[in-house]
């Protein structure tokens, strides 16, 4: 059992096994023609005549899972949808729905209707009562999809409910009660560590939820069932290089506050090479002999009473802080406290803190109050986790480059659906800039050429210090827009609304760059659509497809344009050698964008390779400690 669940062969053998049935064409088409007739049967049906229907299906889910089940089931679908929205279902939207509905993931281009793809399976799996979960990257989107798609549901009898960011957990378990719920994907990972602090036998590392002694009634969630994952390559592979850690927090002063403010002074003094080696991927620091020697020059730091780690630990905090944590991109300073920003989606993270000493380090460096460590209360890797559900599906339109992964660790196959009509998007040729500055300008003048001829545009910057040198360009031009980074007070939800309408200029960091749906006006659509700027390409390549994936949805017009300067993060972390032949070479010369293009690609690609190497070896230490920790309690 444990073998089998580790056991990558296994995993990607029924991977293999489920991607040979959806990928048949015969079976897809046959299923979308059954349904469609089907649903001609449930044409106008009364919301008591469908939830009859749900009634009946929930019935023959019980007693033996069928192809005519899932016909039944996608027919009330239709119905529903077509009743609520007065739209129908497309083709695309039900081929995906079929490849959820098979526990594999859906391969749908940005904009093609994901969010009501999902319906499908979530109802399907809903039949059985035993709760389905529709997971999102973040509780935005989750909102956002329970308000839109409560009344589809509650036509077929389906109840709905949200898990809200620090909820009580008496609210939590009622949302848990209900036969679909949504939410973001931290909160269904922290809800289930809860429960197992609650169980308070501590093996929860090794022995998931039948081994919880908990009452069933006195849990949050109830035992995993079925996950439907939006976004799934944002939640199952970006998010899952790190563990979700449960910790107790205090706002307390830390007992050795003092200890990290003299770490800074003496940070300061040190020079990188000669007292310190640094490696700006890892964001590690080891100190030199000529280091050791300087951070102990005062040997009564060695024996100092209120050390919790040794001395040059506090040093070494604090030169990571000052050379590789940037405030505004890294993290934030509100109400003196620092709060950490989510770097896939620009997210600021209320309630979470760095641990090991790091947040504290980065307190003393801002000035602020050094609060207490936290204490890690209970830890869960995303793959573990998402691992207990019984059946696991979901979508994004960037699963190209993941499929092994997804395959190997998830046992998911992986499923392109064809584009329902071709992509009216134009990618407009990349802008290579020398520095910043430069860019900054290009970009303000641009946004000015296109908000003249009445077309939106969309700035997608990678942080929110990026985002205000775009907005201090565009005041500069006299041009009005809205900013969405996370630490302005507009409401996220009507930003996005205004920014398809005619004119309108939205600056947002990755906050926008998944999942958002940006609907245009006749006029603007008539003008030309949504043009979207890059401000420069991300480590990662699907991060950039999916913001240039805001504009020219489901076959609406739009552009797109990246800018390059020899002064961005992906180059000066990742290809410092593409700075060196961007500054020789002409940067307007247009035969030299291709090449840059290449190299920046392969510099996207060794990330991703880096990434996936970090994830199998978090993956590697899961596996080892729950080994350890399975003998431990066998011996016992
Ligand atoms: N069957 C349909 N008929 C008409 N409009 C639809 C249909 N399905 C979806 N839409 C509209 O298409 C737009 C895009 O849908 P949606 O946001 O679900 O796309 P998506 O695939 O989730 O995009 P992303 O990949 O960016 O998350 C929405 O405005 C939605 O209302």
């Amino acid at each position: 059992m444990i073998a089998s669940f580790w056991n990558p062969t296994i995993r990607s053998t029924h991977a293999a096994k489920i991607a040979r049935r959806i990928r048949c064409d015969d079976w897809v088409s046959q299923r979308i023609a059954a349904a469609r007739e089907c649903s001609r049967a449930l044409k106008d049906a009364s919301v008591d005549a469908l939830v009859t229907h749900t009634h009946r299906l929930r019935i023959a889910a019980r007693e033996q899972p069928s192809e005519e089940l899932l016909t039944s089931a996608a027919a009330a679908v239709i119905e529903s949808i077509r009743q609520t929205f007065a739209i129908e279902l497309f083709d695309v939207q039900l081929h995906a729905g079929f490849v959820m509905a098979s526990d594999a993931v859906a391969e749908m281009q940005t904009g093609e209707g994901k969010t009501l793809s999902a319906v499908l399976p979530a109802y399907l799996k809903s039949l059985l009562g035993r709760g389905v979960h529709v997971i999102t990257p973040n509780s935005y989107l989750a909102q956002r999809d329970q308000e839109k798609l409560e009344p589809v549901f509650a036509r077929l009898g389906v109840t709905t409910g949200i898990l809200a960011d620090q909820a009580d957990p008496s609210v939590s378990r009622k949302a848990y009660q209900a036969d679909v719920t949504y939410g973001p994907a931290h909160a269904f990972g922290f809800d289930y560590l809860r429960d197992q602090i609650s169980n308070g036998d501590g093996s929860f590392a090794v022995y998931d939820r039948i081994q919880n002694k908990l009452p069933l009634s006195d849990r949050i969630q109830r035992p995993l069932h079925a996950a439907i994952i939006d976004e799934i390559d944002n939640v199952l592979i970006d998010d899952a290089v790190s563990p979700m850690i449960l910790s107790s927090r205090s706002d307390q002063q830390a007992a050795d506050a003092e200890l990290h403010r003299i770490a800074c002074v003496v940070a300061n003094r040190l020079e990188c090479d000669r007292h310190y080696v640094a490696d700006a991927l890892e964001r590690t620091v080891s100190l030199t002999e000529s280091g050791f020697q300087t951070v102990y020059k005062n040997r009564d730091m060695a024996v100092h009473p209120q050390l919790v780690r040794p001395w040059h630990e506090y040093v070494t905090l604090a030169i990571r802080i000052k050379a590789f944590y940037r405030r505004d991109v890294d993290y934030v300073v509100s109400d003196r406290k620092i709060r950490i920003v989510d770097a896939s989606t620009g997210r600021i993270f209320e309630d979470r803190t760095w641990s090991g000493g790091l947040h504290q380090a980065a307190e003393a460096a801002e000035r602020l109050p050094v609060t207490t460590e936290t204490r890690s209360l209970a830890r869960i890797t995303r793959q573990r986790y998402f691992r207990y559900y019984q059946s696991i599906a979901g979508m994004t339109g960037t699963a190209r480059g993941c499929e092994r992964e997804f395959a190997s660790v998830y046992g998911l196959a992986v499923q392109p659906i064809p584009l329902r009509i071709a992509t009216r998007r134009v990618m407009q040729p990349d802008c290579v800039t020398r520095t910043m500055a430069e860019k900054w300008q290009a970009i303000a003048k641009e946004t000015r050429q296109l908000h003249e001829l009445g077309r939106p545009v969309l700035i997608g910057t990678s942080a929110i210090s990026e985002s205000k040198a775009v907005a201090d360009a565009l005041e500069n031009q006299g041009l009005t827009f809205a900013l969405l980074n996370g630490v302005q007070d507009a409401d996220e939800a009507s930003v996005i609304r205004r920014a398809g309408q005619t004119g309108a200029i939205t600056v947002a960091t990755n906050l926008a760059g998944r999942g958002t749906d940006i609907a245009l006006d006749s006029v603007s659509r008539e003008l030309g659509g949504l043009h979207v700027i890059v401000t420069q390409r991300s480590r990662l390549a699907r991060v950039d497809r999916q913001l240039i994936g805001r504009g020219a949805r489901c076959g609406d017009p739009g552009s797109a344009r990246i800018y390059i300067s020899a002064e961005d993060d992906l180059i000066r972390l990742h290809a410092p050698w593409i700075a060196r032949s961007l500054l020789r070479s002409d940067a307007s010369d247009p035969h030299s964008v291709p090449k840059i293009q290449r190299q920046l690609k392969t510099a996207q690609t060794n990330q991703q390779r880096r990434d996936a190497g970090l994830r199998l070896r978090l993956l590697k230490q899961d596996h080892e400690t729950a080994t350890l920790l399975r003998r431990q309690t066998q011996r016992r």
